[in-house]
């Protein structure tokens, strides 16, 4: 049995107050534990874009010959990028955002019965980086790894399976995306197979894992104080993507300040995240994103939460690293990762550094 995601938190419980959620379609007003200023989050009110914003990440047509390059350079320029031409029927993204829909549209109540506990991975409740920050975030999110079917029951008596089964095809088809990205990202740095044994592309793909995150930002009394997602990058090799129709997901550039990332209908965006970052001795950037909300409409974001099963040890590729130095980072596991950031959160990644002599 590989080891699982299912375990990594149970030596790190959290203690959130999923119960005492609100309801937020009766509120009219902001209540204060979610009116956010820049002391809750030092990078808040950084140079918000406008939306119409020239820059943004790229859209890359994963069918141009000359993909690879362009998907390596958004690696090192924004660690972000949006791909069309994927490969992933657009009729399962809708199957999976009607079950996200229909899931976040279930009674409080019975979204409670599939509550995440304090030490698990799976199940409903606010994101687990909420404990970092004095204030709420405006969204409710449902964690699978592993078999959805003990929630599911859970939620929907009747019809769960038809629901496992969306869930289970959609990992499925993101699982060879991913692998492919991450493949067509370290080709355009000259890194081969021989060079990441424990990653090949050609075998069944079982060195892999991964947990789906469903994201739900209702609508918003006074968007500009709230906050959706709070600013964090994601502990993964990468993330896969897929937002509604409505605009909320932002990535932090240190020279343009927070960019809005506009949905493109049928297309997925793709983050790097802390594992990629190590792997490619710092080359790739994990991009730090978060998502706003809006005063008009509800939205949606399904996040395929990608990396190595939990204990391969991750270290710098030797090639990336030059002859005179020493890797900008030590080897670390997924699970020993998650733990760390469980823990020490946006410095967990700088508390695997090497330090270098000077
Ligand atoms: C495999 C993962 C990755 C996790 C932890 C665990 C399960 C849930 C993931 C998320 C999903 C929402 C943002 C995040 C920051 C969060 O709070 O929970 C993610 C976190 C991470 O990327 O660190
Ligand atoms: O909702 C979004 O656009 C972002 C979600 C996200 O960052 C996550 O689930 O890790
Ligand atoms: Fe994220």
């Amino acid at each position: 049995m590989p080891a699982m995601l299912t375990d990594v938190f149970r030596g790190h419980p959290i203690h959130l107050p999923h119960s005492h959620q609100p309801d937020f379609t009766s509120l009219r007003e902001l209540p204060d534990s979610y009116s956010w200023t820049p002391k809750d989050d030092i990078l808040f009110a950084a140079a918000p874009s406008p939306p119409t914003a020239v820059e943004t990440i790229p859209l890359i047509d994963l069918d141009h010959p000359d993909a690879a390059n362009q998907i390596g350079h958004a690696c090192r320029t924004w660690g972000a990028f949006q791909i069309a031409n994927h490969g992933v029927p657009l009729s399962l993204l809708q199957d999976v955002e009607f079950l996200t829909e229909s899931l976040f549209g279930l009674p409080v109540k019975r979204k409670l019965k599939a509550a995440r506990s304090e030490t698990g991975v799976s199940g409903y409740g606010v994101a687990r980086i909420a404990s970092f920050f004095n204030k709420q975030m405006w969204s409710e999110g449902f964690t699978i790894t592993g078999s959805p079917l003990n929630d599911f029951r859970k939620l929907w008596p009747q019809d769960h399976l038809n629901y496992c089964d969306i869930v289970e095809e959609y990992e499925e088809r993101m699982k060879k995306l991913a692998s492919k990205l991450m493949w067509l990202a370290l080709n355009s740095l000259g890194v081969t197979e021989e060079d990441v044994e424990w990653a090949r592309l050609t075998s069944d793909l079982s060195w892999a894992q991964a947990a789906l995150q469903l994201n739900h930002y209702p609508v918003c009394p006074e968007p500009d104080r709230a906050m959706g997602l709070a600013a964090h990058t994601d502990s993964t090799l990468l993330t896969i993507l897929y937002q509604n129709n409505t605009a909320g997901l932002q990535v932090f550039r240190d020279d343009l300040g927070w960019i809005t990332v506009p949905p493109v209908p049928g297309s997925l965006v793709v983050n790097v995240g802390d594992l990629f970052h190590i792997l490619s001795n710092g080359l790739f950037k994990s991009v730090l994103h978060r998502a706003r909300v809006n005063q008009t409409r509800a939205r949606l974001s399904v996040a395929f939460l990608w990396g190595p099963q939990s204990d391969i040890k991750i270290s710098p590729v030797p090639k990336l690293v030059s002859p005179l130095e020493s890797p900008l980072y030590r080897s670390v596991t997924w699970r020993e990762y998650l733990q760390t950031k469980a823990t020490h959160f946006n410095k967990a990644l700088s508390m695997i550094r090497n330090h270098r002599e000077e």
